[in-house]
């Protein structure tokens, strides 16, 4: 059978046929309107300590790459913002479009950026992972715009591993990256409940979707697409548009860090 994907017959619309939380109260990703944001006042400021020695591997997983960290002790962890307790930085990956015009899965004002990068943490008070994402509370997971502009030097180390990852399954050692360079200088964020962008669309995310966006550069966005969806061997798919588009509100709040 074929399995989810962002193609024609297996995406996005069709995820609610094996996924019925696709229709759920507290899906994502959601367009966000600065002005309807609520500042809270309470809201701590973010705290993130990554070590930069708990990066692993590096993985094309068919739908997206993502960077998979050690995450067996409380030494990459996001602390503070919306969240009480410490979360253990999981993984981080992208979304991106086929053109410039599209690709992150939030949205500002109904603005689409060619890029959105996640950083998935989950809750220490469960035992795992796999554990925290079946749980209302289990998931934290900041995302950072990517806009066209100037090359990124940060993100040099990620694309230049994308050679040994190019199809689906590929994996590669990538060692020694601290994902806080790839974040903007500010970490303003605005915050609601949410789920994972991906099936099985566990509704169990506290976003923390930061103001500032990061660049890219239209040649190093052209080095995401160059990666592919499918196995090798396979009929190539380029790896684009693999973002979910927004999904109705249905009565949440989203809350600002800042005025
Ligand atoms: N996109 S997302 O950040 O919601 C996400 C997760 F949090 C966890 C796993 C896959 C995934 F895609
Ligand atoms: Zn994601």
């Amino acid at each position: 059978s074929h399995g989810w994907g962002y193609g024609a017959n297996n995406g996005p619309e069709k995820w609610g046929e094996d996924f019925p939380v696709a229709n759920g109260p507290r899906q994502s990703p959601i367009n966000i309107v600065p002005k309807e944001a609520q500042y809270d006042s309470t809201l701590k400021s973010l705290k993130l300590k990554y070590d930069p020695s708990n990066a692993n591997g590096i993985l094309n997983n068919g739908h997206s790459f993502q960077v998979d960290y050690e995450d067996d002790a409380n030494s990459s962890i996001l602390t503070g913002g919306p969240i009480s307790g410490t979360y253990r930085l999981k993984q981080f990956h992208f979304h991106w479009g086929a053109s410039n015009d599209r690709g992150s899965e939030h949205t500002v004002n109904g603005i689409k950026f060619p890029c959105e990068l996640h950083l998935v943490h989950w809750n220490t008070k469960y035992p795992s992972f796999g554990e925290a994402a079946s749980q209302p509370d289990g998931l934290a997971v900041v995302g950072v715009f990517l806009k066209i502009g100037a090359a990124n030097p940060r993100l040099q180390k990620v694309l230049d591993a994308f050679d040994s990852i190019m199809t689906k399954g590929k994996q590669t050692v990538f060692a020694n990256f601290d994902p806080k360079t790839l974040l903007p200088g500010s970490l303003d964020f605005w915050t609601y409940d949410g789920s994972l962008t991906t099936p099985p669309l566990l509704e169990s995310v506290s976003w923390i979707v930061l103001k500032e966006p990061i660049s890219v550069s239209p040649v190093q966005m052209a080095r995401f697409r160059g990666l592919f969806f499918t196995g090798e061997g396979e009929a190539p798919c380029c790896m684009v548009d693999n973002y979910r588009p927004p999904q109705p509100l249905k009565g949440r709040q989203v809350r600002a860090s800042f005025k």
